[in-house]
Order: structure tokens, then sequence, then C-alpha cells
């Protein structure tokens, strides 16, 4: 074990944990972008993972969505391969992404774009009764339910784009820097969300940039350099300013 506070030194799992990405590698031509890496994330636990622009970490959530295909490593759920699989076969198998940039419907209105999340839905709930429970998740989509998505603030659409992704039932939710271009408190509204989204026990990774924030928010953090993980964190060392230096800068 390490003996500075707030870090931990291995990432071996107690349990069979949900989410087990071992040796994961994406190229891109032939050019490596993410170089081996493995973590896990637990049921009902919140996993983050920072790093610096074109550290690997949009490469690395790619992958484990079907969207980009990883060249080599494997990534299970529940101990079945997601690696191969096209991006609908994921979301089936119970992985769900809310990729950077949100990938609204700007000429159709919330309650359209919700509707569409409902496309590859694993969950037995009656879709209505689905889009009521992200409703009342997110209460200004039911306020602005026949608005076009395109009129909504940068922090409703990303409460849309979560809501949406909800709809499919994911057991585990990948969000990719859900914070970017958001205003505090719309950042403040999309955390308290994935709190209370983490409580009723799906299992959440979250991309991020913001990296004293994700370390306090997640059980754990793990920090990405260069298409390889250097350290992993847990909340006490959002305070402890020589950690957060090197989850800036490597280590
Ligand atoms: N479609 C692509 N084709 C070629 N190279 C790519 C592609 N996407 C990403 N890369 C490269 O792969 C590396 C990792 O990029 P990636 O977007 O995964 O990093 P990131 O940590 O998510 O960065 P950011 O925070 O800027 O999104 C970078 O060198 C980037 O230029």
């Amino acid at each position: 074990m390490s003996d500075l506070p707030g870090k931990v030194a291995a990432t071996t799992p107690t349990q069979t944990p949900l989410l087990d990405v071992r040796d994961l590698e994406v190229r891109y031509s032939g050019v490596p972008a993410v170089k081996g890496v493995s973590f896990h994330v637990d049921r009902g636990e919140t996993v983050g993972l920072i790093g610096p622009n074109g550290a690997g970490k949009s490469s690395t959530v790619l992958a484990l969505a079907g969207a980009v295909r990883a060249s080599s490593g494997s990534a299970t759920l529940d101990g079945v391969e997601l690696t191969g699989h096209s991006p609908e076969e994921v979301v089936r198998l119970g992985l769900s992404l809310v990729p950077e940039g949100r990938n609204m419907f700007d000429g159709l209105t919330v309650t359209e774009n919700l509707r569409l999340g409902a496309v590859a839905r694993r969950s037995e709930v009656p879709l209505t009764a689905a889009i009521a429970e992200v409703v009342e998740l997110f209460p200004i989509l039911g306020e602005f339910r026949d608005r076009p998505a395109g009129l909504l603030s940068g922090g409703q659409q990303q409460q849309l784009a979560i809501a949406r992704t909800l709809l499919a039932a994911p057991r585990m939710l990948i969000l990719d820097e859900p914070s970017l271009g958001l205003s505090p408190t719309a950042v403040d509204v999309v955390f308290d969300a994935l709190g209370r989204i983490r409580d009723a026990g799906t299992s959440v990774l979250v991309v991020e940039q913001r990296a004293e924030f994700t370390i306090a928010f997640c059980d754990r953090t793990h920090v990405l350099h260069d298409g390889r993980l250097t350290l992993a964190l847990t909340p006490g060392a959002a305070h402890d300013a020589d950690l957060l230096t090197k989850a800036y800068f490597g280590s």
C-alpha cells in the first residue's frame, strides 16, 4: 500500500467487478493513443478518469462503448466481453455513454430527444413511466418538454443528454466531460443528479478535466497521462496539493 494519504497503490478488485478493463489499447492508423489501461468499477461505485488534453480519456471510453475499436486488451461487463461489439450492442449489454458534446438533435423537442434514448432499451418499465422517472431527476426537462433542444442552455442540454442515456437503463453509465462549458451552478445540478443516480445503484465512470472536483466526488479517481494510468486517488487526495500537482502534471 502507499504511504501517501489519499493515494491507493493498486487497483486489484476485492470482488468480481461490474466493469473490468484489462490492458486496453487503442490505436489510430497504427499510432497508439491508449497504451495498456487496466482498471475496474464495482457495482454502485463512482470512478473518475482525469488527465490533460490528449491523454487518451475519450479514446478509452469510446472503446468501452464500442464507438472506436480496441486494438488489444479486454473490457468485460459482468463477465461479458464488450470489445468487438457495436455501440448498440454495448448499450443492450448494459453500458451507456454520454459523449462529450452531448449529441443533441437541436431541432427535436426535449420529449422527442428523450424518446430516441429508448431505442436500445433494456428495461421492461413502460417508456412513459421511465420518462417520468428521469423528469423527476431533472425537473427542468418536464417544464421544457415541448421546447426544441437547441434552445436549451448548455446545462439543460447536459441534463437532457444524461436523461436520454438513462432511458436505456444502463448498469454502467459513462460520462465524457459532463461539466465542459457549464456554469458552476449547472455543474452542481449535474453532479447532484449523478450522486442520486449512483445512490440508486447505477455504477458511474466520469471522465473530467476538473481534477480536484472529480477526486472529491468519486470513490476512486484514476489519472491518465499519455495513454497510461499513472495514479489512483481517493477523495482524501482532493485537498493534498502534492498529489493534485502529480495528478495535473503526471508522476
Ligand atoms: N479520430 C482520431 N484519429 C486520430 N487520432 C485521434 C483521434 N481521436 C483522438 N486521437 C488522438 O489520440 C490521442 C488521445 O486523444 P483523446 O481524445 O482520447 O484524449 P483526451 O484525454 O480525451 O483529450 P481531450 O480532453 O482533449 O478530449 C490524442 O493524441 C489525439 O490527438
